[in-house]
Order: structure tokens, then sequence, then C-alpha cells
């Protein structure tokens, strides 16, 4: 296979790039009133727009030809085949499955996996139903009010991200809480407030060996026996989700009470399977097949719209033009959308861990930049923070701004100055504002010439700094499935042109491997001195100063 930086198109991107970095977007918005019109797409009621891009359409055709040229449509066939692409870890990547509403047959193995999901999502259903209507009962018959998900990383992120987003959807019924890290702290304040005889905890872990999860799992466990006593009790009160019978039952969780899911879902990719369980008990289970369905919308126009109407292909491949040919590091999510608060944090998992990669799927280390950096903040928080750097600092930010047309709380004017600035930023950001504009301004404030070239530098915006803008009507379920699925493809497209490998997530063992080491040198007084000397001195003035 040709590496990806001797195929034609990346060759050829790498003059057209020379030929375009000097070009100032201002100047193509002003060239081309149809700008808009190229370069937006639509899906549903998403709209997509690109245009505050660096690109012209010879751009957008080179780096449809490298899509091309890296076999992304191939993968693409391979990933919905159940082909197992995941080769460091021999599996396929079916999370698609999950949300696959046509129930359209998808092997693996021969074997198709559709009845197997059918019959977890129906039995989320009847348990998320019986413990909404209140007919599931805790160790003194009373009714559940608080579920607990106790879970990190893949198990964690998506139902806390897609609980906080469907708030709306949410509220009146069950209260979901969340407990992630290995922090007392963390379980500790989460429990508080809560009573154990309406409390239930969902112990979510793909694995069911993550040491957080285990260790927040026991003490509440032990929370609930504090107060139960009896530890048959333990079934009334946990269920798990987990691809591990054995030991969800060696935890003492009743095999009845466990929710299955396979070794083809990712953790990262994992909200859509019974790890979403969490979001069914909370918004309910129509609501979540709502989600489902949004996410296979997503799902089939991926599948088949050609590469150029294509959202994730095109969110994919303007991400490899500034990672790639500007240097840009790093790329932003900025909802404009309190409840999309935790959006960006989702996706900081999601694309960081399947792209943060250093090796090809071959093996041999890349010779170019793969995954960025991922980060952001909901609007306007963000503005009155880091955008400073966006808009006048030395790196290249690319943003994606998204926002919802209609409001869950349309309260005064609140969602008009929202969206004001939801429509500003991009526009500033794109045309900046020239030392002849700011010159006018000042002079027209009234400084004098002396004032006007001292504050002249501070006041200019070079601008040309790109962005997307993703606007939808509302944010529904149905909605919310579809743009984490879009996501979800965007880092899916980048992973294939890189030709890396998005499905491991070997970057997290050194670290746990590490800590498995230092965890019982933490017992008594010995000085420690196996490791360098900082780890060594950091060690031994915990066990100094304790
Ligand atoms: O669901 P589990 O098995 O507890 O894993 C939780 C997390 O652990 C590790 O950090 C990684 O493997 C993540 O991808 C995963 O989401």
């Amino acid at each position: 296979m040709t590496p990806l930086t001797r195929l034609p198109a990346w060759q050829a991107l790498q003059t057209h790039y020379q030929q375009v970095v000097e070009l100032h977007m201002r100047e193509l918005f002003q060239a081309d009133p149809e700008r808009f019109e190229c370069f937006s797409l639509r899906l549903n009621d998403i709209l997509f727009d690109y245009s505050k891009n660096r690109i012209t359409a010879d751009t957008m055709g080179l780096l449809l030809e490298l899509a091309r040229q890296s076999g992304v449509e191939r993968k693409r066939q391979g990933m919905f085949a159940g082909e197992k692409i995941n080769a460091s870890e021999q599996r396929a990547v079916l999370h698609v499955a999950l949300r696959n509403r046509s129930n359209r047959p998808i092997r693996v193995e021969g074997e198709d996996v559709m009845p197997g999901v059918n019959a977890v999502l129906a039995k989320m259903r009847t348990f998320s139903e019986r413990v909404r209507s209140g007919a599931w009962l805790g160790f003194t018959g009373k009714p559940i009010s608080d579920v607990v998900n106790i879970g990190i990383g893949g198990s964690d992120l998506g139902p806390l991200m897609v609980t906080e987003a469907l708030k709306p959807y949410g509220r009146g019924g069950l209260r979901v809480h969340f407990v992630s890290n290995v922090d007392g702290t963390h379980i500790a304040e989460t429990l508080r407030p809560l009573n154990p005889e309406t409390t239930l905890f969902l112990i979510a872990s793909k694995t069911f060996t993550t040491q957080e999860t285990m260790a927040n799992a026991e003490s509440a466990k032990r929370w609930l026996l504090e107060a139960a006593g009896a530890p048959q009790q333990v079934a009334k009160h946990f269920v798990a989700i987990s691809t591990n019978a054995e030991k969800v039952i060696a935890f003492g969780i009743d095999g009845q009470n466990m929710f299955e899911f396979w070794d083809w879902v990712g953790g990262r990719y994992s909200l859509w399977s019974a790890i979403g369980l969490s979001i069914a008990l909370y918004i309910g289970m129509d609501n979540f097949e709502e989600l489902l369905a949004g996410a296979h919308a997503a799902d089939e126009h991926f599948r088949s719209a050609p590469l150029e109407g294509n959202i994730p292909v095109v969110m994919a491949l303007l991400g490899i033009w500034y990672n790639n040919f500007f240097g840009a590091q790093s790329h932003a999510i900025l909802p404009y959308d309190q409840y999309l608060h935790r959006f960006p944090a989702y996706f900081q998992q999601g694309d960081m861990e399947s792209n943060g990669k250093r090796v090809t799927l071959e093996g041999t280390p890349v010779d170019y930049s793969t995954g960025p950096i991922l980060w952001g903040e909901p609007g306007t928080n963000g503005q009155h923070a880091f955008y400073q750097l966006m808009h006048q600092g030395t790196k290249l930010v690319p943003a994606d701004f998204l926002a919802p047309v209609e409001s869950h709380n349309p309260i005064g004017e609140h969602h008009r100055l929202l969206l004001s600035n939801f429509f500003a930023q991009p526009e500033a950001l794109m045309k900046g504002k020239t030392e002849a504009e700011a010159r006018r301004e000042l002079e027209a404030a009234g400084l004098d010439a002396r004032e006007v070239a001292a504050l002249l530098p501070h006041k200019v915006f070079p601008g040309n700094r790109p962005s997307n803008s993703i606007l939808f009507k509302k944010l529904t379920p149905k909605t919310l499935g579809t743009l984490i699925a879009l996501y979800e493809h965007k880092i899916f497209v980048q992973g294939a042109i890189w030709n890396v490998n998005s499905f491991d997530q070997w970057g997290v063992e050194l670290g746990k491997q590490l800590a498995k080491t230092i965890l019982p040198e933490l017992e008594g007084q010995t000085e420690i001195s196996g490791h360098d000397c900082s780890t060594n001195g950091l060690i031994n003035y915990y066990k100094a100063t304790r």
C-alpha cells in the first residue's frame, strides 16, 4: 500500500497549499456570492455550513481525491460489513448495528448480530419501564427515585453527556447521577443526599475489571448493605452492564440483572448499547429509540451519500486540511446550547482515544500528524475565556460552532442573544478587522494620532480563521443521535486516511500497569527506591507527610 504522504492527492495538496495559503476568506466571499450554497450541506433538519473555511473548489476536489486514494470508501464498507477492522484486537467495529433500525442483517463471522441487539433492547425496555413506573421495588418495598451509573471513560461520558443534553425529556422522572473518578470524593458527594432504599446502581463496565469502577462499585455495595443488611438485597439495587458475565456474577450481581453487550462495541462508541441504560431510565425507552433512530439516519447518510455530499467525510477532510497542511494542533467544539455542555468532553475521548495514534495499522511509525487535541466549552462562556487566543493569538484553532434554532427554554430575549453570538463569532473569525478599519474606529472615537498609533496593532484582527457552523432545529433525542453519529464517522474517516487503528486504546495501559506496581509501595514506612528519582521523591514525600 502506498504510504499516505506518497499518494498523488497528498502531494498535490502540498503544492495546492502553497498556492492558497495567502488567500483570505474575505476575498473568497467577495468573489463568490454563491459560496454558502456551494459549501453547505443538509441532513434532515441539520444545516452544515462549511463555507467559512480556507478552501476553494480545487481544495475540496483534492481532499476528496485524497479520501478516494486512501481507501475511505472501501474501509467504510468494511466497517458496515462487520470486518475485523480493529486489527490489533481482532474485532469487528459495529456500533452501527446497535442503532440499525432497519434491522438489515449485519454479520460477524457469518452470524447476524441483530437478533441479539434487539433482545437486549427489549430487555432494556421491560426493565426501564418497571423502574420508571414504580413497579421495581427496593429492599423496603419503595420505588426507585435515583439511579447511579458507576463507570468511567466510555462507560460514563456518553450517558452523562446525553442525559445532560436531553434534560427536557427526563425532567420530573428518575434522577440520574454519575460516579466515575476513583477519588472517594466523587462517590461520597454523590451518595450523601441519596437514600439507599430508593437508589439503583448501574455498574457499567465493558470489561468489569476497570479499577476505578470496581472500587466505586464495592463502596456502593458497602453503602447499600450498611442500610439493607442482608446480601440478597443487592439484587434489588444493582444491575450490571458488561461483556464479562463471569466477573459480574463474581461481584454478586444476579445474572438476571445483567445487560450484555459485545466485544465489537468499543467503549467510546457504546452509549447506543446497554451502556445507555441510564439514558433509557431517564428519558424513557421511546426517547432512547429516537436517539438510535437519529444515529441510524446519520449512518445511512454516511454509508450512501457520495463523498462530496457526505457531511462526516467533509468534516473529516477539513480537519485533515488544517491538521496536516496548516499544522493546526487542535480542534475546538463550541456548542451554543447549554444542554450540550459535556459534548466537547465526550468527544475528547471519542476523538483523542480513537486517533491519538503514532503507528499505522501495519505498525510503522507515521511521518505525519494524526488526531488533534480536541477541546471546547459552551458558548458564550468560551467567548469570555479563550476566544481571545482564537481571534488574535498565534495558533490556528479550527472550530465547530453548534446551535439550535429553537430553545427548550424560550425565556425573554435569551435565545436571540445567544444566537446573535453564534452568528457573530464565526463571522468575526473569518473577516477579522483590518488595520484601516481599526484606524477609522479609533479616529471616530476621537483619539489623537499618537494614541491611534499606539493602540492600532492591538486592535487589528487578522481574520481568516476557519470554522464550521452546524445549525439544527431543536435539540431532540433524534437530532442529538444524528449529531453524535456524524462526529463518530468523522473520526472514522480521519482514522481511515491516517491509516491508524481508531478502535484500540493501548495508550491507556502503561499508566495502569505502573499504578499497580506503586499501589503496594504506598503501604508501610519503607523508603522507595525502585523508580527514577522524581517518582521515588514524590512517593517518599507522600509517605513521610501523611
Ligand atoms: O468499560 P470499561 O471496560 O470499564 O472501560 C472503561 C474505559 O477504560 C479505559 O480507559 C479504556 O479502555 C476506555 O476506552 C474505556 O472506555
